[in-house]
């Protein structure tokens, strides 16, 4: 059996376009996502529970007779919990304990305490941070189930000190995954809602008489849940676009080609839109990765979703050097890039945008997907470019503190008054003036 993948060369004169267009998602399949996105959105804020429950019956294909019926009880999270094998029970725990030390240190580290400095005539100015009341996680389910993504998303919210996690995940023909519920009671959710797609994004985000209204919405998901998240945002906060997988290798050309395959494998597997490019400078070592691939497909048990995904949107680049290897990675700013190479550090000095970076043959993204500690839910899509890992400080916002003492009023009020005037606003003038001893 073999992939047919796409194979470019960075030396070929129209390369730039033909690696925009493997990077680029169909524009009319967007569109059509969309419009159905929207659709299901306004359905939702307009009938609330009953359109909730209606396209929740229809794609996950259930019979559920009230949205209060998807709800999954506490005792029932803990009872999944007790009930895994010691095995997969340790390593979900060494997971999470691994997720919660790292996103501690983001407490600690991102300035969670907030600042305040206080100036010569006593007035005092600063910045208090304070973590968001309500929060809903989505946790992917429609094709594979995500317990460590229940992981990454609920793990930074109750660092943050989130009072309220309401998460959702569809059960499609009402399987509910026991790894899942295991993950949510470990991480301390709050809420369960076996509901999915831009329903559940609408229920999060205007409330229904069952699902409480969030203050944010965070977590990955497919296309649908994404067109759904950039439409309610303003109604609710969200953390990013988090949508199908992508993993970019750069590889210098001596890691065992059948790992090279099996890391282009892994995100493939997830959904047919996913994206694994491969980068390197030596034309013989891609062959063997191709190789690598033909050989290997055959035990996947998701051989056809990796069938898709590399056929319609992966891509074997040669290129020049490893330095123009990473000029164009910072083009594609992907979800997760592996640089499998001998001096990884070298190469990851010369990259600016990408959602995570695993460095060196033996950091397979992989590991970072699942135990490593940092958060597997990332940009993806080229969102690389201006957002970051869902971390502690997604869950938290920050309040201006301004304390001005009656001198510093003197000062301020003259300043105030002048640029008041100057903008025509005679109120504000006078209210600064007021204090003018
Ligand atoms: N970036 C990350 O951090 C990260 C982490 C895990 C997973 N992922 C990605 O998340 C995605 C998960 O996708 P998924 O499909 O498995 O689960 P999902 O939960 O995102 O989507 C399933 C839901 O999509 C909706 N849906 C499906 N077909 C529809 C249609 N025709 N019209 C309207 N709605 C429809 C249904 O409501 C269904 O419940 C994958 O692309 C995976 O790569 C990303
Ligand atoms: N690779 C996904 C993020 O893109 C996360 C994940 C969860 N499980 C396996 N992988
Ligand atoms: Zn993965």
């Amino acid at each position: 059996m073999t992939i047919q993948i796409r194979t470019l060369d960075s030396a070929q004169a129209d390369f730039r376009q033909q690696l925009a267009h493997v990077l680029a998602f169909e524009a009319a399949e967007d569109e059509a996502i969309d419009r159905a996105a929207a659709t299901i959105l306004a359905a939702v804020k307009t009938r609330g529970d009953a359109a909730v429950l209606e396209y929740t019956n229809k794609f996950d294909r259930l019979q559920a007779g009230s949205v209060a019926a998807l709800e999954i009880p506490r005792a029932q999270l803990l009872a999944a919990l007790e009930a895994l094998p010691a095995s997969r029970r340790g390593a979900l725990q060494t997971a999470a304990d691994r997720v919660r030390a790292y996103h501690e240190r983001q407490k600690i580290e991102c300035g969670s305490a907030g600042f305040s400095y206080t100036e010569a005539d006593g007035t005092v100015l600063g910045q208090k941070v304070t973590p968001l009341d309500r929060v809903g996680i989505y946790v992917p389910g429609g094709k594979a189930a995500y317990p460590s993504s229940v992981l990454m998303n609920a793990i930074p919210a109750k660092v943050a000190g989130v009072a309220d996690v309401i998460m959702v995940v569809p059960t499609p023909d009402g399987i509910k995954n026991p790894l899942v519920l295991a993950a949510a009671a470990i991480a301390g959710v709050d809420r369960v809602f076996t509901i999915g797609g831009a329903q559940a994004v609408g229920a999060l985000a205007y409330g229904t008489d069952t699902i409480p209204a969030v203050d944010k919405i965070v977590g990955p998901g497919n296309a649908y849940v994404a067109a759904a998240k950039r439409r309610v945002f303003g109604v609710v906060g969200i953390d990013m676009i988090a949508g199908p997988s992508e993993i970019l290798v750069l590889c210098d050309g001596s890691t065992d080609p059948d790992w090279i395959a099996m890391d282009l494998f892994s995100q493939a597997e997830h959904d047919e839109l996913a994206q694994s490019i491969l980068l390197c400078p030596d034309a013989a070592y891609i062959d063997r990765v191709q190789a690598s691939i033909d050989k290997l497909i055959g035990d996947m048990p998701r051989q056809e979703v990796i069938r898709t995904s590399l056929t319609n949107r992966g891509a074997l680049v040669k290129v020049r050097d490893m330095a123009e290897a990473c000029e164009i990675a910072n083009f594609i700013a992907a979800e997760h890039l592996e640089i499998s190479a001998a001096e990884p550090q070298r190469w990851a000095d010369l990259i600016r945008h990408a959602g995570a970076m695993f460095l060196g043959r033996y950091s397979s993204e992989a590991l970072g997907d699942y135990c490593a500690g940092p958060n597997h839910v990332l940009p993806t899509s080229r969102t690389a470019r201006f957002s970051s890992p869902l971390g502690v400080y997604d869950f938290q916002k920050r309040s201006s503190m301004i304390h001005v003492s009656e001198a510093g009023a003197q000062t301020l009020g003259k300043v105030a008054a002048e640029l008041a005037y100057g903008e025509g606003l005679q109120a504000h003038a006078r209210s600064a003036e007021y204090r003018l001893k």
